[in-house]
């Protein structure tokens, strides 16, 4: 399955006791927007760290609550030159990427202890992942979905982008790491290296986007991309996110073709992002009734992680978690 790795037990450990797949979250900054929040900022999700911390708290509380095993925090497009063009400070902004994590286990620790102990319960004890988006999400032009970030790019570029950001989650103390929405191979690459260098210690996700349900956004193949990071023993799973759902299944067949380790799948609803006008454009869309059919295929295929991302809601995560849970 791919944890053959020492020091990664937590989340083989949850998979064991969530029947063999463990259950993601769904789309935060979705639901974020769903109670109201307006997030059409360069900083997207992660504004309301700064303008309404108790609402993530909540938001957290309500995909608990639907099933999740994992939370993914606030912290996907919150970046230290993302919170230094706005005008805070280095401290500030260092301040504001810990708090994403202490937010998420403040969730996790209050329902836990609320519902952890209630004879009967459905629940695990829920690991908190701390979200590093890509360079991409930080540009906020939409090149996450495409994996063009131009030719002054190179991997130390990227590596330089994402080393202060990462130091910072770790030491707020999450359980694992989600690398989200890398649309191509430099970047995989990058995160890779970066988990090396830091040697961190925490078990951690790399997760691609994809557009035409076979590649990488930029073109290059999955089996280019997954080359790199099986090499990593620090990277714990591989997977697709924010993808639209009808590509997810041969997705993970391919996977399982192409590596050993633990394969984590969520996509959206299936709606496009248009980055120039910041918004969802209809096309393809999954009801939540089809997330209860695709969900145990997904499983049957070999995923070990499956949950929702932009888009999808708590209902959602509550049809997969009630399928993975009585068809296990
Ligand atoms: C996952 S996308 C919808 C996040 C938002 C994007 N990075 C932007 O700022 O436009
Ligand atoms: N964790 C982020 C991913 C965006 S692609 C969210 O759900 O908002
Ligand atoms: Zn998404």
């Amino acid at each position: 399955m791919g944890f053959e790795n020492g020091g990664m037990s937590s989340l083989e450990d949850l998979i064991d006791k969530a029947g063999g797949c463990a259950v993601i979250d769904g789309g935060f900054a979705t639901q974020l927007e769903s109670h109201g929040a307006s997030i059409n900022d360069p900083l997207w999700s992660a504004l309301c760290l700064i303008k309404d911390p108790d609402l993530i708290k909540k938001v957290h509380l309500e995909y608990l609550e639907a099933g999740a095993d994992i939370l993914v925090t606030s912290s996907y497009q919150a970046t230290i030159p993302g919170f230094l063009s706005r005008g805070l400070s280095l401290e500030e902004g260092q301040s504001l990427l810990k708090k994403s994590v202490k937010l998420a286990v403040e969730a996790r620790d209050k329902f836990w202890d609320a519902k952890g102990s209630v004879p009967g319960n459905s629940y695990n004890r829920a690991l908190v992942a701390a979200s590093i988006g890509s360079y991409g999400a930080y540009l906020a032009d939409g090149s996450e979905y495409s994996g063009c970030y131009g030719p002054e790019v190179n991997l130390d570029k990227l590596k330089d982008f994402h080393r202060r950001r990462l130091q910072v989650l770790v030491e707020a103390g999450p359980d694992l790491l989600a690398f989200e929405t890398i649309p191509n191979k430099l970047e995989a690459q990058a995160c890779a290296e970066l988990l090396e260098e830091e040697n961190i210690q925490i078990p951690s996700w790399i997760c691609f986007s994809s557009m035409d349900g076979e590649n990488a956004p930029s073109g290059e193949s999955f089996m280019e991309c997954l080359d790199i990071l099986n090499k990593s023993e620090k990277v714990t799973a591989v997977g697709i996110n924010c993808a639209p759902p009808h590509f997810v299944e041969s997705l993970v067949c391919k996977f399982k073709q192409l590596t050993t380790k633990a394969i984590v799948v969520y996509p959206n609803s299936g709606e496009i992002w248009d980055g120039r006008a910041k918004k969802w454009l209809p096309s393809k869309c999954f009801g939540d009734d089809k997330f209860e059919t695709v969900a145990t295929r997904w499983r049957d295929s070999g995923a070990k992680l499956i949950g929702g991302c932009c888009r999808t809601t708590p209902a959602t995560i509550r049809t997969i978690s009630k399928a993975l849970k009585e068809k296990s």
